[in-house]
C-alpha cells in the first residue's frame, strides 16, 4: 500500500511537442493519499486512462515523475510496481474455476496453501461469490465475471494500489448501485488505496470520499463531491457536475452589478468591488438550476419565457428562454409538486 504523488507529470503522443494542444497529459502535480478511495472522473478523451497507465507502469511518462511512498518508480516495470488494475471488461481465465482465478495471483507469489485458501474466502465472502467458488468462470454472468475480475486485484495484500478503468461498463444498470456500494464496503474493509476512473459522475460520488475532475490534460479540482458542487474552481467543474449543470452566461460589469441578457443584476458592495479588478476583462456568472428562484415577472428585472418542461419523476427541469436568439436557455430545476409557470416568469438568483 502506498502515497502515489504525481510530481510535473506531463504526456505527448507526438514524438516532438510544440504547443499545449500537442499533450494528452499538461502539467499534473497531484498526492493520492495512502489507503484513500479516489475517483477521477473527467469527459472521454481527457486523458485519464493515460493518466493511469503511467501510474501502473504501462506507459512512460514524456515528463516528471510517479513517486510511491516518495521512492521514484519511473524505471519500475509494471509487474515491480505491484498495482493491480481492473479494466472495463473482465479479465479471467475462463477455463479455471473462480476459486483458481482467485487463487492464481498468490500461487505465481508461492504463498503457503494455508493463506491462500484463507485469503480466497475472506474475498470471496466480501464479494459475496462464496457459493461460486467452485463453479468454471465461463459459466458465469457478465457482473459475476468483473466481480472475480476485481478480486483477482483484491487477493494479494501487498498491492500498492488498486486502480478501476471504468469497471462497471459492462453491467446491468440495476446492479451497478449494488456493485459501487460493494466496492466501498471493501474499501472500508481492506485499507488499500482505490482510484476508480469513470465519467460519470454518479459512480464517482457514490465510491470516492474525494474526486479528481480532469479536463483537457489536467486536474482542474480535487475535492469531495460536496466541495466539487458547492465551490466548483473551474467553469468546466460547475458545468460538469451536477444534473443538470450549471448555468453559464457572459456577463458585463455595470455600476452596482451585473448586467444579463439587457437586465441589470444588483451585487453586495463586497462581491462587486472584487469584479472590478477584473474590468475590461470577460466576465461569466454561474448559477446552478436549484438555486434558480421563480417570481412574478413584476418581482423580477429578468424576465424569461418557458420552452420546455422535462419531468424527471421525482423533479422537473425547465428550459427557460431570456430573450437572446440563438442562446442557450437557462435551466432552473423545480421540485416535482412545484407549480409550473404558463409562459412569462420573473427569475432571481440568490446573493
Ligand atoms: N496511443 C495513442 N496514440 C496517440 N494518441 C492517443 C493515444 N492514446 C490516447 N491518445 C489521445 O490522448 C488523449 C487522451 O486520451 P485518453 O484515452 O487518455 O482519454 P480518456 O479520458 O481515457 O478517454 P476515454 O474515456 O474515451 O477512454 C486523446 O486526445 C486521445 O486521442
Amino acid at each position: 500500500m502506498a502515497e502515489i504523488r504525481l510530481d510535473q507529470l506531463a504526456h505527448s503522443y507526438v514524438a516532438s511537442p510544440q504547443q499545449p494542444s500537442d499533450y494528452a497529459l499538461r502539467r499534473i502535480d497531484h498526492v493520492w493519499e495512502q489507503g484513500g478511495a479516489y475517483a477521477l472522473l473527467g469527459p472521454s478523451g481527457c486523458g485519464k486512462s493515460t493518466l493511469l497507465n503511467i501510474i501502473s507502469g504501462l506507459l512512460e511518462p514524456s515528463q516528471g515523475r510517479v513517486m510511491f511512498d516518495g521512492e521514484s518508480v519511473n524505471a519500475l516495470s509494471p509487474q515491480q510496481r505491484n498495482i493491480a488494475q481492473v479494466f472495463q471488461f473482465p479479465v479471467i481465465y475462463d477455463t479455471m474455476t473462480v476459486h483458481d482465478n482467485l487463487a492464481f495471483p498468490l500461487r505465481n507469489q508461492r504463498q503457503p496453501a494455508a493463506k491462500i485458501a484463507e485469503r480466497v474466502q475472506e474475498v470471496a465472502e466480501a464479494l459475496e461469490i462464496s457459493h461460486l467458488l467452485q463453479r468454471k468462470a465461463r459459466n458465469l454472468t457478465a457482473d459475476e465475471k468483473q466481480k472475480v475480475s476485481m478480486g483477482r486485484g483484491l487477493v494479494r495484500d501487498d498491492v500498492a494500489a488498486i486502480l478501476f478503468d471504468e469497471p462497471l461498463t459492462v453491467i446491468d444498470p440495476q446492479l451497478k448501485w449494488r456493485l459501487r456500494r460493494k466496492l466501498k464496503q471493501i474499501h472500508e474493509r481492506f485499507n488499500i488505496t482505490m482510484v476508480y476512473v469513470t465519467h460519470d459522475q454518479l459512480e464517482a460520488s457514490t465510491f470516492a470520499d474525494k474526486i479528481a475532475v480532469m479536463y483537457d490534460g489536467q486536474i482542474v479540482q480535487f475535492g469531495t463531491p460536496r466541495e466539487l458542487f458547492e465551490n466548483p474552481a473551474h467553469t468546466f467543474v460547475g458545468y460538469f457536475i451536477g444534473s443538470p449543470g450549471m448555468n453559464l452566461f457572459e456577463v458585463e460589469l455595470t455600476a452596482d452589478g451585473v448586467c444579463l441578457a439587457g437586465a441589470d443584476l444588483r451585487l453586495s458592495p463586497a462581491v462587486h468591488q472584487a469584479l472590478e479588478a477584473h474590468a475590461g476583462q470577460r466576465l461569466t456568472l454561474g448559477i446552478r438550476p436549484e438555486f434558480v428562484q421563480l417570481v412574478e415577472p413584476a418581482e423580477s428585472s429578468l424576465r424569461a419565457t418557458l420552452d420546455l418542461v422535462q419531468d424527471l419523476g421525482t423533479y422537473k427541469v425547465l428550459d427557460l428562454q431570456l430573450g437572446m436568439t440563438n442562446k442557450s436557455p437557462i435551466k432552473a430545476r423545480i421540485e416535482e409538486d412545484q407549480t409550473v409557470p404558463e409562459s412569462e416568469v420573473g427569475l432571481l438568483f440568490p446573493e
